[in-house]
């Protein structure tokens, strides 16, 4: 058995969050089980963070790789969004257990344009649209079910920019206040779907730590209830 075994009951509780708004979001579902994260990752460098409970520790990795960690168990349990969820589920399916919603993070998948670039029309025409996006899982699937003939082009960010500078026709991207839309002359002109954050649990942690992960799980659960639907 590796000294970081999920069986070996020395190895603490490993909880993946990626820094910024997940992290942020997670603390408050944390406090519910009691446990308070002792540094920030805004001004430590380390990626290893100790918290109140000797037995819980918190990793700091990049959103898209959250999904990663737990699923070959360096982590036992994770925070993702949906986005990051579907997107880890077409290359690596089966694996995760996702057992919560915990309504945070919440933004809309959308498909946005230039101000002004008559979609409706391009989509009516058949026109082939060259589509920025950082999530060409679910694009493909939204565009597919469309009937949309469709190149993908895989950015890691800033895909408003992408329109703007004649990458692409559209992109397909996260959405919450609208303003960075707005910022760049985009429109929003079709919700693909809702997004929040979800709990993500390694399977054979479930299993072998089960008394362990329990009260975690639960705790987010409950807290998770208190957050607007
Ligand atoms: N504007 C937003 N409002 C609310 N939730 C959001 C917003 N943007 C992203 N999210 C959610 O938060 C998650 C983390 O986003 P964040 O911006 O912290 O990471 P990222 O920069 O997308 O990831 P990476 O570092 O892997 O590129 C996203 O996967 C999504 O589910
Ligand atoms: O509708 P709004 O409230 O403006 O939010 C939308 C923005 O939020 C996300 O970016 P984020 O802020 O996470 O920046 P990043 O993806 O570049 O890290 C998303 O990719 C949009 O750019």
């Amino acid at each position: 058995m590796s000294a970081f075994s999920p069986a070996n009951p020395q190895t603490p509780i490993t909880i993946a969050l990626s820094k910024g708004r997940i992290f942020d979001e997670t603390m408050p579902l944390l406090a519910e089980a009691g446990i308070t994260v002792l540094e920030n990752p805004e001004t430590s460098r380390k990626l290893i963070l100790p918290t109140s409970d000797p037995c819980v520790r918190v990793i700091i990795v990049r959103a898209s790789d959250v999904p990663t960690y737990v699923q070959y168990g360096a982590a036992d349990l994770g925070v993702a969004g949906k986005d990051v969820l579907i997107e880890h589920a077409a290359q690596h399916p089966g694996g995760l257990y996702q057992p919560i919603d915990l309504r945070i993070g919440k933004c809309r998948l959308c498909v946005a344009v230039p101000n002004g670039f008559d979609y409706p029309n391009a989509v009516r025409q058949g026109a082939r649209l060259r589509v920025a996006t950082k999530y060409v899982q679910a694009a493909r699937e939204h565009f597919a079910a469309k009937g949309v003939h469709v190149d993908l082009i895989k950015l890691y960010g800033s895909m408003e920019l992408a329109p703007l500078i004649g990458l692409a026709d559209v992109i397909v991207d996260l959405v919450s206040t609208g303003s960075t839309l707005k910022a760049n002359n985009l429109v929003a002109v079709e919700d693909i779907m809702d997004i929040s954050s979800r709990l993500i649990v390694n399977q054979a942690a479930l299993k072998m730590r089960r008394h362990r992960l329990q009260p975690l799980l639960d705790a987010f659960s409950r807290a998770s209830l208190a957050m607007p639907g």
